[in-house]
């Protein structure tokens, strides 16, 4: 697979969110951190938001659940049109259970672990999921320092996946940007979350169209565009 990159709408304008998925028309996904105020300390959006932006773009949307209780709620975003949805380990009370309802309603299903939590115990289930996610800063807010600690265990992540011959995609978000994606993409990530660094910038589209670029050459696993 070739390197993806998912512009995260956090470091967007809110009052604008059709206008700011259409800046980045190029990227792969359009990155949707929904956040509830109990599992991160910020709130953002929910289902009815998802919906709309699901019908002003083309781009597919890869929702990330930051919220309790990603059981009772993964399947509605399914349902407002996401084409992924990702919960966290942390959260989830049944992932097996929550990844197969996912699957069965149509999204690819991808399960988060915050920087703390250990990618060995989840051995078994990546089979269940589409894609993985390691959170390179703690989750809950745009901006922040990349967390280099957490390149290990991206390696580490890797190496189980070829080790069970899986398809299984292995996205970073948090503090990718030009200084960061090349270490991300060598230590074998190849989804790439960047807010601040393509929202931030004068040209989004061209920020996207940069970080590919670097990815790709960088990468020991994916094939460039
Ligand atoms: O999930 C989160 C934050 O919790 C991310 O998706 C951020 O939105 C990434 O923003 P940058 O670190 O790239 O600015
Ligand atoms: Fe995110």
């Amino acid at each position: 697979m070739a390197v993806q990159i998912n512009p995260s709408i956090l470091s967007a304008d809110f009052a604008r969110l059709a206008d700011e998925a259409q800046a980045v028309a190029g990227a792969d996904w359009l990155h949707v951190d929904v956040m509830d105020n109990h599992f991160v300390p910020n709130l953002t959006l929910g289902v009815p938001v998802v919906e709309s932006l699901a019908r002003a773009t083309d781009t597919p949307l890869d929702c990330h659940l930051m919220i309790e209780n990603p059981d009772r709620w993964a399947p509605q975003y399914v349902e407002a049109g996401a084409g992924s949805v990702t919960f966290h380990a942390e959260a989830a009370h049944a992932p097996v259970r929550l990844a197969r309802e996912i699957r069965a309603k149509g999204a690819r299903a991808s399960m988060a672990l915050k920087p703390a939590t250990p990618i060995e115990p989840y051995e078994d289930l990546l089979p269940e999921l589409d894609m993985l996610l390691i959170m390179t800063v703690e989750p809950g807010f745009g901006g922040q320092a990349f967390l280099d600690i957490m390149l290990p265990k991206i390696r580490r992540t890797r190496e189980l996946i070829s080790k069970h011959g899986l398809e299984l995609w292995l996205q970073v978000d948090g503090g990718v940007s030009a200084s960061t994606i090349e270490r991300c993409a060598e230590a074998g990530a190849d989804v790439f979350v960047a807010g601040s660094a393509v929202y931030g910038a004068s040209d989004p589209a061209e920020a996207v169209r940069a970080l590919r670029e670097q990815a790709a050459a960088a990468s020991t696993w994916a094939c460039g565009h």
